[in-house]
């Protein structure tokens, strides 16, 4: 079995698990509330890579680039440079035809929720070019009770037809059932509200968000997923994609996410 690193931190509030496979946050608690989805039949600790968590993308973000769909990091064992108790470094080397790249994940474990630090260091002797992202399985009671603030006025891609463009709604994005949007050039902040909590979601570095749920159709043609778990989730990833970023040797790239509950 893959190592599965535990956090606790500071004040205890949250507690969180981290797997050397995919550098994947697997699950985040907060006062014993879990607030990451992860399928019941995702085997966290086996070398799969479930609908579930916050799985690493890279060097490309869903089918943005020439590479493998979501690239090949999140499903690889990785590193543990460092592990404290409320944090820890993870590393993993790509060397060849997925570039030369050494990428780094970091979580910090605060009170009220975790940071997640992406970052991609160019080792090689030319400019290298990718799409990447932080693919955040965020746990909803009811994803038709789930509303997602902070995206009002941005313009969107539709990946559900063929990528159109699509205007800012200037609404607030309520039950978000079977959408696969990108988001271009979006907010630091959002808001992601249900009835029983509220996160907020900061993001920096990522230009873009990818806002995904299956819906039912979907979700049935991923083995993963049992029947009605695609209620309990939305993704809300923090990604960049537009433009991919090209950096030269030696240049490093970062991207953090950020996720707090809000007080009631
Ligand atoms: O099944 P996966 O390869 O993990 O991809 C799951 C989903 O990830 C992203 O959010 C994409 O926008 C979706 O188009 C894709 O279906």
């Amino acid at each position: 079995m893959l190592p599965i690193l535990e956090l606790r931190s500071k004040g205890g509030r949250s507690t969180a698990r981290v797997s050397s496979f995919g550098a994947r946050l697997i699950d985040w608690t907060f006062e014993g509330q879990p607030h990451l989805f992860m399928p019941q039949a995702g085997a966290a600790d086996e070398m799969v890579a479930p609908h579930g968590g916050v799985p690493v993308l890279f060097p490309q973000f869903g089918l943005f680039g020439p590479g493998r769909k979501h690239g090949v990091v999140r499903d690889r064992d990785w590193r543990v440079e460092e592990q404290g108790e409320s944090s820890c470094l993870l590393r993993t080397r790509l060397r060849g035809e997925d570039g030369d790249f050494d990428v780094f994940l970091r979580v910090d474990l605060h009170d009220d929720g975790p940071d997640l630090s992406f970052s991609a260091v160019n080792v090689g002797t030319q400019s290298q070019s990718f799409t990447a992202g932080l693919h955040t399985y965020l746990r909803v009671p009811n994803i038709e009770t789930t509303l997602l603030e902070g995206l009002e006025a941005v313009a969107y891609e539709d990946a559900l037809q063929n990528l159109t463009p699509v205007e800012p709604a200037w609404v607030p994005l309520t039950a978000p059932v079977n959408v696969d949007r990108v988001y271009v050039a979006t907010p630091r902040r959002l808001q992601l509200r249900t009835p029983d909590f509220a996160l907020l979601l900061e993001q920096s570095g990522f230009h873009d968000t990818v806002v995904w749920n299956p819906g039912p159709e979907i979700a049935k043609t991923f083995a993963d997923l049992n029947d009605g778990e695609w209620r309990t989730f939305l993704c809300v990833e923090a990604a960049q994609i537009r433009p991919p970023v090209t950096l030269g040797p030696m240049d490093t790239w970062y991207g953090t996410q950020k996720i707090r509950r809000l007080a009631a």
